[in-house]
């Protein structure tokens, strides 16, 4: 049974269409690659998932034990995020704040959770420091650890390794991947990578404010469109 369906998904700003006619559905434990050129509604999509944009039109609807709130969401970074003056500490565990319902403080558990993840992605050792104060790969690790402890299924990460030198961009990949394998998790992932989606995904997914293209790499590969883009005409 797919955890997430969308069917004929439209969206909007101000009454302008970004984004119509999206329709896929997801199994667990794919990882789905969202790519397209800049503008083309990727960001806005996984809005809508996340239920930070109402539709338009057309549904979206969940598989048993998730919803929207479970989902571990990585944004596209600003610079003000970057800055943000909170030690790695609390921003880890921010990630808890959907676990809190009517508490007005973390738990006990909520504080282990955020241990938990941060010796998980090796930034353990910085839980004093200042967040604006690290590097970009540094952030990316503890907006991971933030992602994890929202989540026990599904991540979505938007453009997870923007800025990043490709040695840090390496590593990244190489823990999503391994966090993959060891929770089982499924993956939602915006990308202008598209030599990582094209390897690492199960499924891909090409909009240009429409999809062009939904199906595995393998077919994708295959695809005219694929094939123009993979030649590197139009990724930014
Ligand atoms: N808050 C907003 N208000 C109005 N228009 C917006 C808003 N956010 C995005 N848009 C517009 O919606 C369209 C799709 O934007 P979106 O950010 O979803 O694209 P994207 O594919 O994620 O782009 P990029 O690859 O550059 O991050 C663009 O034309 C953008 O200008």
């Amino acid at each position: 049974m797919p955890i997430l369906t969308l069917r004929g998904v439209s969206a909007a700003y101000d009454h302008h269409t970004v984004l119509s006619g999206v329709t896929f559905a997801l199994q667990e434990g794919d990882t789905l690659a969202i790519v397209g050129p800049n503008g083309s509604g990727k960001s806005t999509l996984a809005k809508a998932i996340l239920g930070l944009l109402p539709l338009q039109s057309g549904s979206i609807s969940w598989g048993e034990g998730i919803s929207p709130r479970q989902i571990g969401y990585l944004a596209q970074q600003t610079q003000i995020q970057k800055d943000f003056p909170a030690s790695v500490q609390e921003v880890v565990l921010s990630g808890r704040l959907n676990h809190l319902g009517r508490r007005p403080f973390f738990s006990r558990e909520d504080r282990r959770a955020a241990q938990k993840n941060m010796v998980r992605l090796g930034i353990d050792a910085l839980a004093k420091r200042s967040y604006r104060d690290l590097s970009g790969g540094q952030q990316q690790r503890v907006l991971l650890a933030r992602a994890l402890c929202a989540t026990e299924k599904l991540l979505l990460l938007d453009e997870p390794a923007t800025g990043l030198d490709p040695l840090v961009t390496a590593e990244l990949y190489q823990l999503i991947d391994s966090l993959k394998k060891e929770k089982g998790l499924s993956i939602i992932m915006v990308t202008h990578d598209i030599a990582y989606a094209v390897s690492s995904a199960t499924k891909l997914l090409h909009l240009e404010e429409k999809p062009l293209f939904f199906g595995t790499p393998e077919e994708y590969r295959r695809s005219e469109l694929g094939r123009r883009f993979l030649g590197g005409e139009s990724h930014a």
